[in-house]
């Protein structure tokens, strides 16, 4: 198995490290936050003394290195990466993969590198919210573009597949496209609806329940953090802060001027029970050949079709995909 070099222990990397060690393989980490560095060492990790001394030992052991850092820091470590390590393959954890994919062009053979992302978090950060649980079960897309190669996707894949995650093979474009909708959106959403929330006063306050825990949840996340995600992203997320805005006014539209909001309610609710079906379908099983031609290709369309990636072999991949439901009366084949 192959060796993993984490740089950057907050939550996700910190996750990362614990995940690699849970599977068998050797592990460590190095972090500029002194907090998250002890903290690590306390729980028997190695976190070695600066990502220099981390780095040289991912070149002599032709480790996976896994940059950890949020976005702004990328470039800089890159560097580092480059001048202590500039033969090993290397993948990242970062929300927005167009950057980072522009950054290792600049500065880094790309040929060495494919992008990661795990769709998993909580809205603590640090080393001591992580855990080797985080990614049980969850999707993590690896990034695949033009120059990517098949030995630097199939590591950085099967490091996400050994940390319990299934794999979405996408492109960083399709992949920034997707996050803006379905996760820059939502704590962009979250940060203006805690506000319109806190605006009611003290009765407001002392009446918000579920709906309203659940819907400003991911905006208890460090704003910081917040910002490098939504800012970094920020084409295709004015694309889906334009599509929501265009809806929601149209939903205020069919408000005031005929009382109803039957339309936008309920293609809210259809469209929700697409991403979580009550009774999911038996998935569809696919199979790639890694030393045919073409092979990433392959790949990347599976996950522009919705499919996962459950399991990696040398010569080939296994993706899972979820049959198309069948159209009926509760599921019309187009709108309504
Ligand atoms: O579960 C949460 O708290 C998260 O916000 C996780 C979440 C998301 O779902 O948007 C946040 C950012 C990451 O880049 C990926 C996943």
């Amino acid at each position: 198995m192959r060796a993993v070099c984490v740089i950057g222990l907050g939550l996700i990397g910190g996750s990362v490290l614990r995940a690699a060690v849970r599977s068998g393989r050797p592990a460590w980490g190095a972090t500029t936050s002194a907090e998250d560095a002890a903290a690590a060492r306390a729980a028997g990790y190695e976190v070695l003394s600066s990502t220099e001394r981390a780095l040289e030992r991912a070149r002599e052991r032709d480790a996976l290195v896994v940059l950890a850092t949020p976005l702004p820091a990328v470039g800089t470590v890159l560097r580092e990466v480059n001048r202590h390590a500039p033969t090993t393959l290397l993948t990242d954890v970062v929300s927005v993969q167009e950057p980072v994919h522009d950054s290792v062009r600049e500065s880094a053979p790309a040929a060495r590198y494919a992008g990661g992302h795990p769709m998993a978090g909580t809205d603590r950060s640090g080393w001591e919210a992580g855990s080797a649980e985080l990614f049980d079960g969850a999707l993590w897309a690896v990034t695949i573009d033009g120059d990517t190669a098949l030995d630097a996707w199939r590591e950085a894949a099967l490091l996400a597949l050994d940390c319990g995650a299934r794999v979405v093979p996408a492109s960083p474009a399709e992949h920034d496209a997707a996050v803006a909708r379905v996760s820059h959106l939502p704590h962009l959403l979250a940060a203006v609806l805690a506000s319109v929330g806190g605006d009611g006063g003290p009765l407001a306050e002392s009446l918000a329940a579920g709906s309203f825990r659940d819907g400003t949840r991911v905006i208890a996340t460090d704003p910081d953090l917040v910002r490098a995600m939504t800012e970094g992203n920020r084409a295709a997320l004015l694309d889906a802060l334009d599509d929501t805005l265009g809806r929601l006014g149209a939903a205020r539209g069919a408000l005031a001027s005929t009382g109803s909001l039957n339309a936008t309610l309920r293609s809210g609710h259809q469209a929700r029970a697409g991403f979580y079906p009550a009774e999911p379908a038996e998935p569809v099983r696919t199979t790639v050949r890694l030393d045919a031609g073409h092979a990433l290709r392959r790949l990347r369309e599976l996950g522009e079709s919705g499919a996962r990636v459950v399991s990696l072999a040398e010569d080939a991949a296994v993706a899972e995909h979820r049959p198309a439901p069948a159209a009926n009366d509760e599921n019309p084949p187009s709108g309504e």
